[in-house]
């Protein structure tokens, strides 16, 4: 049985939704995809950090109310995020960065993930700072370390827009996209439409886990920025960094005008596109647009998000699911792990080598 070690920094709604699916689908995992996962270490800045070469139960890890500096009460446990330690020290195979985006400079996620790549362990995350901002210095330096750097969750939570174009649409040629791509501004506008407030809205939104731990990234469009650089750079290999993208939120957007809006069969959505120009160069845009309801993407609703692919040989392909939500985004952590499994090579390849 193939059983992966995982350290998790940040144990908020992803991470600690991570660890609920560990308690009680390993079983399942074994059977369907051929591993299990142990947590073997937890940093946290609320909590502290703890490692435990044996491995951390994860019902204990989720059900367990600590209160702050709670991990420092459990064998190996400290009050203190002690990051740098567990990162470099803790006998993982798989470093799960899940702590806040930092939209100006990534930080300290991409010193996370750059700890761990160096010290040879995969990364996962879904954290957008250190991929829309380092995404090039940490895929080489995953590269030359033999280890993986994945991140499916940075752009549409579980929904997988990143492997889809890059595997199944390998060779579709793709010119642009435009999508909803924040699933907190899209609830809060449907929330709007249906007559409640902008900040209880966003308090909704919050308490369900779609959120930032700053909404205003949510709402200012900072956070669709950085998810238009992401695919940008990946699907049509630019180099784009977030002060390219013209950026506009929808927090200057008036009851008024959603009801205006739906008084003409048109509804706003938070939009972030990018496309190639004739020139070749990569232009992106994020700003609330005024919908007629027969577009594609003005009947997606909540916390979903959904992306058209615009294809030179496909034309235009449309991917939609959930954009935000603790499980959802869990999912994208196993996701990248299956994808890491799915690269090692197999025993009998070991062997025959
Ligand atoms: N929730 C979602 O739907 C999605 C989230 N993401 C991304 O995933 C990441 C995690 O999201 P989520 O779990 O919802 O966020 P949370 O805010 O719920 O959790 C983040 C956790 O990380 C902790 N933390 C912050 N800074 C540090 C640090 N320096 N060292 C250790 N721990 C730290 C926070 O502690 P404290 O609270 O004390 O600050 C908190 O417990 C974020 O980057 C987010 O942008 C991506 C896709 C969807
Ligand atoms: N806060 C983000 C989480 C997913 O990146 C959203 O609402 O879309």
């Amino acid at each position: 049985m193939t059983v992966y070690n995982i350290a998790l920094i940040g144990f908020g709604g992803v991470n600690r939704a991570l660890a609920g699916l560990i308690a009680t689908k390993n079983p399942q995992w074994e059977r369907q995809l051929g591993f299990q996962l142990n947590i073997v270490a937890v940093s946290d800045l609320y909590l502290g950090s703890v490692i435990s070469p044996n491995g951390l139960d994860p019902r204990m890890l989720t059900e367990a109310n600590f209160t702050k500096g709670g991990f420092g009460q459990l064998s190996g446990g400290s009050s203190e995020a002690d990051n740098e330690t567990v990162i470099k020290l803790a006998p993982a195979d798989i470093v799960v960065e899940a702590t806040f985006t930092n939209p100006k400079d990534g930080e300290p996620a991409v010193s996370h993930c750059r700890w761990a790549l160096q010290a040879g362990k995969h990364v996962v995350t879904t954290n957008k700072g250190p991929v829309a901002l380092a995404a090039q210095e940490l895929k080489a330096l995953a590269k030359s370390r033999g280890v993986r750097f994945e991140y499916e969750g940075a752009v549409m939570s579980g929904t997988p827009v990143m492997r889809l174009a890059d595997k199944t649409l390998a060779g579709a040629e793709m010119k642009g996209f435009e999508g909803i791509l924040n699933g907190t501004s899209n609830f809060v506008l449907g929330r709007m439409e249906g007559g409640l407030d902008f900040s209880s809205a966003v308090k909704e939104a919050q308490a369900l886990g779609y959120a930032e731990a700053d909404p205003t990234a949510d709402v200012e469009g900072h956070d669709v920025r950085l998810k238009v650089v992401i695919l940008a750079n990946e699907l049509l290999g630019a180099n784009l960094k977030p002060e390219d993208v013209t950026c506009e939120g929808i927090s200057r957007l008036s009851p008024h005008d959603i009801e205006t809006a739906a008084k003409e069969n048109c509804r706003w959505k938070l939009i972030g596109s990018a496309a190639r120009g004739v020139d070749g160069i990569v232009v992106g845009s994020v700003a609330p647009k005024r919908l007629a309801l027969e577009h594609p993407l003005a009947g997606v609703g909540g916390a979903t998000n959904a992306v058209s692919l615009n294809t030179e040989l496909l034309g235009s392909v449309t991917i939609t699911g959930p954009g935000a939500g603790r499980v959802e985004t869990a999912y994208a952590l196993l996701s990248d792990i299956v994808a890491i499994h799915s690269a090692q090579p197999s025993k009998d390849a070991k062997e025959a080598a």
